[in-house]
């Protein structure tokens, strides 16, 4: 059936659009036929003459279906592929099925068994998995193994559509989605629809992980309650400067929210579910956990039982076995990135380096990759390079949450072993810190944070790129996006998932993670779309005894963090200030070209001279003026935050240095204060490096508006 909707898009001169079609589950013509007119741009068409050409395309499908005659299938027969996606497969002891029971292989026993990554004993280094000594492998689980695979693996689909009921789809907007979507064939071990919003080309999701068992006894409260499926509310306690309490309540929409009972196999259907078909179509993707120590990262990523990458690995398996994809193997490389230096983790922490071949595929020089052949070798693997990250803590890193790990599953033609079909990424990065967090770390440390932070400041610039599909994509700033770089251009989908921590001790932690996030994907044009949408209850101030609730507009200014002196300097417009740029919108003065502001002769701020004849007129388009508007405001209130931190840090330093003045200075105390000095300027200077690319991304937008790339 997907021959038949190839020849028909080629007909139409469509099928550059086959591999989106496919991976959004749209496999056949009937299916195609109920494209509606605002799908077409999530399906990465956006050119006037190819919109038209699908429309009239699916405007004769339309009168055509439903007919058997004509090669199309009816939706009967459509809903009994769905519900048993397995039943045309070969008989028990074809090489396919010996192969496809792997993807059961989470019932059996992994044979080593798997801790958590983090906080495993170390077992010998030397405790090479058999497999590994071997690339081509090819002992496979027990034949007598897999008519007992094969039933559970008819309970896993009757589970997975008993599922499906219970969690209807909703589209972007949190709106049940019916029909179309769910006649869609799908993938095995989720929820058998995909909704168009799973398909974009980044997505950005929050997980909230439950409050763990100290919190509770300390008593700490979640301050973080989640309000629908894609927004979030973070009630920050707060003091003024006059020592009231109030709560100060921030709101944030995403792609999805998963609240703290959300199991990983939801959140892999929502997440990573739709990478794995997307690789199979010859794209790359990546899927990443960014979060506070602690956060949940680990425990969503790479848990030994139910990490994405596990679920992940059955539906790679699972595809693997299709017929149309057989010709594929599936390779795993995994590495580090530890201090802008490369190891690889399944070849003894060989340094490693990487280079870019003339397709602009990456390409890790020297990295050992291994073939695999069900989600048990996957598993070993993995274990394997687990053990020797955590190894490489009493060696190169102190700790395995200050370096990136990268695992990669890779297509590859079995025939043709250099070629890539496709790439997926799992990556669990470094914990976010702030420089407050490292306390009196010595130097090393300091390094590492500083190179951490670099990094995800570069990550999250490139995926800004990616999300406005910007022609520059910043990934020369850091190890961790030059070895990502191929997964960032071209046919290339990301997501993310933002980790919190509910409870009120790590507020700020959880509101940079959701700032961080936030501006990943702030500038998609449902942005404000969705936040008037989604309303955002009032904050249940009653958690918070002796607290009392204000609009955070009203707090911008008056806030404990600054004392009054600091206050003076930093008078930030609030948002309804903004609102001058709704009215004002002088596109006839956007053509002339960038002013630096400090090279600039004063002559270069005079007005722009005003055209002579119509024809020098440059006429913008709304939709570019809207969002370079949406953009300031965001790059404003980025900023805003950054000087906020700024004037923390500053009034921080003044407190303490005064304090210690009105009192008989000692040695002591001047040790302490240019310990605290080198600190000051440590964060300072990082706070302004945020802001600088701030502010570096707002010019880029402004030299792309005015024509001006390539930067
Ligand atoms: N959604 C969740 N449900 C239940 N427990 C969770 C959840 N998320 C995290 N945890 C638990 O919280 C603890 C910390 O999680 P995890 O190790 O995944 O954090 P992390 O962000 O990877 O931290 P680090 O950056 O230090 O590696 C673990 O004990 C984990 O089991």
């Amino acid at each position: 059936m997907s021959t038949l909707l190839l020849e028909t898009l080629k007909k139409a001169e469509l099928d550059q659009y086959y591999s989106s079609f496919s991976a959004n589950g749209i496999t056949q013509l009937e299916i195609l036929a109920q494209l509606s007119l605002q799908e077409y741009s999530s399906l990465g068409i956006t050119s006037v003459a190819d919109r038209k050409k699908l429309f009239h395309l699916v405007q004769s499908l339309r009168q055509e279906t439903p007919s058997l005659d004509n090669g199309l299938v009816s939706p009967l027969l459509k809903t009994s592929n769905l519900i048993h996606p397995y039943k045309h497969r070969s008989p028990p002891n074809s090489d396919i099925t010996r192969r496809g029971s792997s993807t059961q292989i989470s019932s059996q026993p992994p044979p080593i068994t798997p801790t958590r990554t983090r906080s495993r004993t170390l077992t010998s280094f030397d405790a090479k998995p058999d497999f590994l000594y071997d690339r081509e492998r090819l002992h496979f689980p027990l034949a007598d193994k897999e008519e007992e695979a094969e039933t559970e693996e008819e309970e896993e689909e009757e589970r997975c559509e008993i599922r499906k009921e219970a969690n209807p789809l909703l589209d972007s907007y949190g709106v049940p989605i019916k029909s179309r979507f769910q006649q869609k064939p799908s993938l095995t071990t989720a929820n058998s629809s995909q909704p168009s919003d799973l398909n974009q080309k980044i997505r950005v999701c929050v997980r909230k992980r439950p409050l763990n068992k100290k919190e509770l006894e300390r008593g700490e409260k979640d301050i973080a309650p989640t309000c629908g499926i894609r927004s979030i509310n973070i009630q920050e306690p707060k003091m003024k400067v006059d020592l009231t309490k109030y709560i100060e309540q921030h709101s944030f929409t995403f792609d999805d929210v998963f609240d703290s009972d959300e199991k990983n196999d939801k959140i892999y259907q929502r997440t990573a579910q739709p990478l794995v078909k997307y690789v199979f179509d010859g794209g790359k993707a990546t899927c990443f956990a960014y979060g506070q120590t602690g956060s949940g990262k680990t425990y969503t990523m790479l848990d030994p039982q139910y990490g994405l990458y596990v679920l992940a690995a059955r539906d790679v398996f699972h595809w693997i076995h299709q017929p149309e994809y057989e010709h594929l193997s599936a390779w795993i490389g995994f590495y580090e990135i530890y201090q802008g230096q490369l190891y690889d983790l399944l070849n003894e922490r060989k340094k490693l380096f990487a280079r870019e071949d003339g397709k602009q595929n990456v390409v890790i020089v020297g990295l050992k990759e291994f073939v695999i052949k069900n989600v048990q070798d996957l598993m070993q693997v993995f274990e394997y390079g687990s053990q020797a990250r955590s190894t490489g803590s009493t060696g190169a890193n102190s700790d395995s949450s200050r370096s990136h790990a990268v695992l990669q599953i890779l297509l590859r033609p079995t025939k043709n072993r250099k070629k890539i079909v496709g790439k997926l990424s799992f990556i669990d990065l470094a914990g976010s810190e702030r420089g407050a967090d490292r306390g009196d770390a010595d130097v090393k440390t300091r390094m590492e944070g500083a190179e951490i932070n670099k990094s995800l400041l570069a990550l999250k610039e490139c995926i800004r790129a990616l999300d406005q599909d910007k022609r520059h994509t910043p990934f020369r700033q850091s190890k961790l996006t030059q070895v990502l770089k191929d997964s960032f251009v071209g046919n290339s989908r990301t997501c993310m998932i933002a980790t919190i921590s509910p409870n009120q001790s790590n507020s700020e932690h959880t509101l940079n993670t959701l700032r961080y996030a936030d501006r990943v994907k702030e500038l998609k044009g449902e942005r404000d779309t969705r936040k008037t949408t989604a309303s955002s209850p009032p904050a249940p101030a009653a958690c918070f005894e002796g607290f009392q609730e204000v609009e955070p507009e009203e707090d911008l200014l008056v806030s404990d963090e600054f004392d009054q002196d600091d206050l003076l300097l930093h008078h930030f417009p609030s948002d309804s200030d903004l609102h001058i740029l709704d009215q004002e919108l002088p596109h006839e003065h956007m053509k002339r070209q960038p002013v630096d502001l400090l090279s600039s002769s004063p002559a270069s701020f005079l007005p722009p001279p005003v055209p002579s004849t119509v024809e020098d007129c440059f006429l913008f388009d709304p939709n570019t003026i809207q969002s370079i508007l949406r953009f300031h405001r965001a790059q404003i209130r980025e900023v805003t935050e950054y000087s906020k931190a700024e004037t923390k840090l500053l009034a921080n330093f003044s407190l303490g240095l005064s304090s210690r003045r009105e009192e008989k200075s000692s040695l002591r105390d001047e040790l302490k204060t240019s310990s605290e000095f080198i600190e000051y300027l440590d964060n300072l200077d990082e706070v302004l490096e945020m802001k600088t690319a701030a502010i570096e991304a707002l010019r880029d937008r402004i030299r792309q508006v005015l024509g001006e790339e390539e930067l």
